[in-house]
């Protein structure tokens, strides 16, 4: 069989209607349609062609970014596309540009901090694209301790205006995407100054460059940071550096939902939590998770029909030799990353409705789930992000020696993902936010107030601290309430081991640092329960389609039990579960992966991707691989004359060295 007739046949096998699962990853079938339809419309426009871009010096790739983003926004226009239609199309021309952080960050931050006039004055601007603005928080200095940021925005009664100001060179914003070259404008956070009194970091809409010929307006100095990991890759942003002297705006240009600042120069503060200056990063953080599936999805897509095609040793009498997807390693490798994909799909999808709820009930003037939101998105950020990066690394292995050829798409791949485990804040950091949050949960257990949402578990505590896991047979681990019933033991456990050692301390604060590692795996424990559970939550909805439902059980067991299995010391340390009933978990999960191995190439096909999204060869839907490297070779520069430039300097004199040599 020709390599390139693989994976028809692979596709043969499939035990479930593939079209019904694609509109199950979508969400939705108008989410389907849309994503269908706009990936192509993407992938047929020589405007948005990738194939060449890690060729690219950051000059000539960052004028092709700001030349997709300008065709983006005409076809946008042309087209009359709707918010989702253009996110999407955004999406599949899958080039970070400044445009991620202009409708991501900028426009969220007004609407979310803004008061109704200023969401008014500045909103139709922005979504019109007459400003383009940024995200300026993170300076030299500072950047997760955000109540540490330097700049100062002090108020002067008598012009009304707030003077922006960079005091140190640590207090020059550092990082901001689409600062350096691109932004109009930006949404500053700097500490507020009145009268001498210091009222702590908040918002302020400052203009940076010329709206006539985008020169920095007097006292600005802005710049671009300098080429990050990778070629290609985020260097297509241009994150940027900025300081500011003494540069005067008018007092309405205060982000004044949260607090006020009156024409007297008095500080005020609505009912609204000071946490809310915050609100930005909780929905990115959100957007984050459902980011993570797709990236994801993609690598494992790679790597999946890479690995259908690939064949290594063990050909019998001529025969074919064996696909590489059918050893037991490469499944025990491959599979519970394909798993996860799915996994962090529908967490995702949770998340956004989890946002949206509690938006709904921020308007209303109830902040009763926001430390919940925070935690949630926090916590989901971390872990998938984290996930994530390690698995794109695990793809590019899967694929051998050609997972490390730029071509294979992987190299860019991990390049342009792995910021996201330090940006919107840095993983570790969030961890230990969601720690404090489980902390305070379980100082008030026993206080009559019930925890409710993710932590609803822990009400369960005096049980889930005792129980005793009830597997006796490799495929009891099928039973859904075994598997909640494992991790919500475990996460409860580690929580509350966390807090009795916590409660030693007399200092509390000493205490979370010393015990800041432990506090952090709980973290984790607590994080990877709500996954499972929205999984196994997914589930129990109606899922229309010949076999779809079952696979996508097969997949949920198969994500929790590998995380069962890799995180075995946690369970087993706590009690959870017993060594035995670890090794079962692992050998029902040799089964499932058997299980799951006929319908692999279907359920990455499921993602809908097109070729020109994935951008990699190895990952192309016919499997032609060998063809298509052979021939992509071809086209390096470098072989573009048959003797290299600089053979005449560089390479002969050192071959002909023996000749004077001889002569010596
Ligand atoms: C077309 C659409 C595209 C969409 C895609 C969008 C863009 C894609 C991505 C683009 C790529 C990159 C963009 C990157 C942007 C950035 O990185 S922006 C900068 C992000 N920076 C951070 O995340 C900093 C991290 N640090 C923090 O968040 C906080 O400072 C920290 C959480 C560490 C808290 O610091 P503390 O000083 O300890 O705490 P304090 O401020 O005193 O707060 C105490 C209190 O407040 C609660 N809290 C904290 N944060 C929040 C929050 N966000 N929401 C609600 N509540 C919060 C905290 O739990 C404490 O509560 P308690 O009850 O008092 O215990
Ligand atoms: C590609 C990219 C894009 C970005 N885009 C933007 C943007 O648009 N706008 C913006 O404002 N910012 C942006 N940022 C900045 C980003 O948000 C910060 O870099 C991030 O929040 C981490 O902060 P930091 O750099 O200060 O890391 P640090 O906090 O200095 O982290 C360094 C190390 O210290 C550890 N650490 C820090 N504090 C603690 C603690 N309390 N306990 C234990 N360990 C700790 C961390 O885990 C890490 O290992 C971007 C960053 C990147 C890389």
């Amino acid at each position: 069989m020709e390599a390139v007739d693989y994976l028809a046949e692979e596709r043969r096998k499939a035990e479930f209607d593939v079209e019904e699962m694609k509109i199950v990853w979508a969400g939705s079938r108008h989410a389907y349609e849309i994503s269908d339809r706009v990936s192509r419309l993407v992938a047929s426009d020589p405007v948005f062609r990738k194939d060449n871009r890690t060729m690219l010096s950051r000059k000539d790739l960052f004028k092709d970014t700001l030349r997709k983003a300008a065709h983006a926004w005409k076809r946008i226009i042309e087209l009359r596309l709707s918010e989702e239609e253009a996110k999407t199309l955004r999406f599949y021309v899958d080039q970070p540009a400044y445009t991620d952080l202009h409708w991501g960050m900028f426009i969220p931050a007004i609407k979310g901090q803004g008061t109704e006039e200023q969401q008014q004055k500045w909103l139709p601007m922005a979504y019109k694209m007459q400003i383009i603005g940024c995200y300026a928080q993170t300076e030299l200095g500072h950047g997760s301790n955000v109540q540490g940021l330097e700049t100062t925005a002090k108020f002067d009664p008598q012009t009304d205006e707030f003077v922006i100001h960079s005091p140190t060179l640590t207090s020059s914003k550092w990082w901001p995407g689409g600062l350096g070259k691109v932004s109009t404008h930006a949404v500053v956070y700097a500490r507020l100054i009145i009268d001498g009194q210091d009222h702590g970091v908040h918002g302020f809409i400052v203009q940076l460059r010329s709206l006539d010929d985008h020169s920095p307006l007097p006292g600005i100095t802005v710049g671009d940071v300098g080429m990050k990991f990778g070629s290609g890759a985020y260097n297509s942003m241009d994150n940027g550096v900025l300081r500011f002297d003494h540069v005067r705006i008018p007092r309405n240009q205060m982000l004044m939902r949260v607090s006020q600042v009156t024409r007297e120069g008095k500080y005020m503060q609505s009912d609204v939590p000071r946490q809310l200056v915050y609100g930005t990063m909780v929905y990115v953080r959100q957007t984050i998770v459902s980011d993570a599936s797709r990236a994801l999805s993609r690598a494992v897509c790679i790597a999946t029909r890479y690995s259908a095609v690939r064949r290594q040793f063990g050909s019998q009498n001529g025969g074919p030799e064996t696909q590489v997807i059918n050893y037991k390693t490469q499944q025990s490798r491959l599979f519970p990353l394909l798993a996860s994909a799915y996994a962090f799909k529908f967490v995702g999808e949770w998340l956004k409705w989890l946002y949206a709820d509690v938006t709904q009930r921020l308007e209303a003037n109830d902040f009763s789930t926001l430390p919940e939101a925070h935690a949630c998105t926090a916590g989901l950020k971390s872990v998938t992000t984290s996930a994530t990066a390690d698995a794109i690394e695990e793809c590019r292995k899967l694929c051998g020696g050609h997972g490390y050829l730029s071509s294979s798409g992987l190299p860019e791949l991990f390049a342009v993902y792995i910021p996201a485990c330090t940006y919107e804040g840095d993983n570790i950091v969030l961890l230990l936010q969601v720690a404090r949050f489980l902390m305070k949960t379980v100082s008030q257990l026993g206080s009559g107030k019930n925890p409710v949402g993710t932590t609803a578990y822990m009400g369960r505590v005096e049980h889930l601290t005792q129980c005793n896991c009830e597997v006796q047979r490799a495929e009891d681990w099928l039973k859904p309430s075994v598997i909640l019933e494992a991790f919500e033991a475990r996460a409860a456990r580690m929580s509350v081991a966390c807090a009795k050692s916590l409660s030693k301390f007399s200092n509390p604060e000493e205490g979370f640092a010393e015990l800041s590692a432990d506090l952090v795996e709980a973290a984790v424990a607590h994080c990877q329960l709500i996954i499972v559970s929205k999984f196994i939550e997914k589930l129990q909805q109606d899922i229309p389609g010949k076999g779809v439902k079952r696979q996508l059980e097969t997949l949920c067991n198969i994500y929790a039990l590998y995380l069962l299995h890799k995180h075995l010391g946690d369970f087993i340390s706590t009690g959870s579960i017993s060594p035995k009933q670890g090794a079962l978990a692992n050998e029902q999960l040799r089964l499932l992966y058997s299980q799951v191995r006929p319908s692999v190439i279907a359920l990455v096909d499921a993602f809908n991707y097109t070729d020109h999204y994935l951008g990699s060869i190895l990952g192309c839907y016919d499997g032609n691989v060998y063809q298509k490297l052979y021939d992509e070779a071809w086209k390096d520069p470098l072989n573009e004359t048959v003797v290299p430039d600089g053979y005449h300097e560089y390479i002969r004199p050192i071959l002909k060295q023996h000749i004077r040599n001889a002569r010596l």
